[in-house]
């Protein structure tokens, strides 16, 4: 284990380096500013990518359980490069599991390029904010194969190993232009937090003021860290449309011990500082001349959707809206304050309110899925959907049945 001075050094000249780009980048130097083009080169210079990609599929079944591989990896990692230790957040099971999942979207989609090169863009952006750098993807790359060629052992072929490479390779080279290009635009924003709400035991309403001017979209997307938690980013939807005063609200449902939830619902107070990711996401509003609008959240998903709500009453005309809001027990069902005051200022809007078992007048009883499910045809509207992936899938497939156009269903 080296001193932590060597570390500070290490990490004190890749800043330095970062900040000579980052000015050069100003000056007009040499830093690409669009990566359209470069991910089209990268492409074109593998023309056996889909071999790639059946080799890639083979090989997995040689590494099983590749969730180890993935620890392995990290094993080797800083086994070789103790320094690279402090950009990990100290449980690596959540890393793990998102390089895991990372790995498999990208060998399934590589046949995909419209999907593979955003996402990887959007990964080499989200990169920045934890200091990761291009100069860190040739060790991380080496302890990927050293984990991969000692699992596989005997079994592992040349093929196999040659495949990855020239996969890692274009992966790597497709999210370090992405962060060049994005060297201008700060990889995050902090942001003070001035209001604290313990709804119950594991949900909290907290409202922070960025330090600078923060853009986004109603129905976006933020990743946070808490400086109790450093390195682990997880995302949450900002809950209002953008305002004068720049407040931002998040809603957060503590899901276990440990987490950033967790932190989030008990240990920041006001006060604090957090860090903040830019926004993200697609599902901002685009509403379908005549059609009317359906906005529908599970638990805590409830946040996007009521940033689109607060969103349309900003508008000169808003469409008809229904607004289906489902939790597990009366209990769950919170802000009910503000969504019924919004029920009540504006006669477009209609709400429901469902719990999964028992009945409660007024509210519904059964999922959210089945309370709109109950209404009949939805056809002639938009459908906003956010909450447990679950819930999105089986009210996506309910929607189509419904009548509403797959096209003009949004989520993320
Ligand atoms: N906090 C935030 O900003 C955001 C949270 N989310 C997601 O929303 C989810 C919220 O979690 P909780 O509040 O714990 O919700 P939950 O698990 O308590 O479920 C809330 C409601 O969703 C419906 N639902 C859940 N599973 C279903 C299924 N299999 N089929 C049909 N309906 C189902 C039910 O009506 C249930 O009462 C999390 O997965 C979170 O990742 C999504 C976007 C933003």
């Amino acid at each position: 284990m080296r001193e932590p001075g060597v570390r500070n050094d290490y990490h004190s000249l890749l800043n330095l380096h970062h900040s000579m780009l980052l000015r050069r980048s100003m000056r007009g130097g040499p830093v690409p500013k669009s990566q359209d083009g470069q991910a089209v080169a990268l492409l074109d210079a593998w023309p056996q990518r889909l071999t790639d990609q059946r080799l890639l599929r083979e090989s997995l079944a040689l590494v099983e359980p590749f969730s180890d591989t993935a620890m392995d990896l990290y094993t080797t990692l800083f086994r070789d490069g103790p320094h690279l230790r402090p950009l990990f957040p100290s449980s690596l099971v959540a890393q793990r599991d998102h390089l895991v999942s990372s790995m498999l979207r990208l060998i399934g989609d590589l046949d995909k390029p419209e999907v593979i090169v955003p996402f990887l863009e959007q990964l080499g952006q989200a990169h920045r904010r934890l200091g990761v750098r291009a100069i860190h993807f040739e060790p991380f790359g080496a302890a990927l194969l050293e984990a991969l060629r000692t699992r596989g052992g005997i079994a592992w072929r040349t093929e196999h190993d040659q495949a990855w490479q020239r996969t890692y390779r274009f992966v790597t080279q497709v999210m370090s232009n992405a962060a060049q290009a994005a060297l201008a635009t700060p990889a995050y924003v902090s942001a003070a937090v001035v209001h604290h709400q313990q709804i119950s035991s594991n949900l909290a309403i907290l409202r922070v003021r960025p330090a600078q001017p923060y853009a986004y979209q109603a129905g976006q997307y933020a990743t946070l860290e808490s400086p109790y938690l450093p390195n682990t980013w997880r995302c949450y939807s900002m809950a209002n449309p953008p305002s004068e005063d720049g407040l931002l609200e998040f809603h957060v449902r503590a899901t276990g011990a440990g987490q950033l939830s967790d932190v989030l619902v008990n240990k920041v107070n006001v006060g604090d500082e957090l860090r903040l990711g830019p926004a993200r996401g697609s599902m901002t509003l685009a509403p379908t001349p005549g059609n009317g609008v359906l906005l529908i959240a599970g638990g805590t998903g409830l946040a996007a959707v009521r940033a689109l709500l607060g969103e349309l009453a900003l508008r000169p005309s808003p469409p008809p809206t229904w607004l289906f809001f489902g939790a597990r027990t009366w209990g769950e069902l919170y802000d009910l304050e503000t969504l019924e005051a919004y029920n009540a200022r504006h006669p477009w809007l209609r709400l429901v309110l469902a719990i999964d078992e028992g009945v409660a007048y007024p509210y519904e009883s059964g999922t959210v899925v089945d309370v709109v499910a109950r209404r009949g045809s939805w056809a002639g509207h938009d459908a906003y959907l956010c909450g447990p992936s679950a819930m999105v899938t089986a009210m996506k497939g309910r929607l189509a049945e419904l009548g509403v156009q797959p096209d003009r269903i949004w989520h993320d």
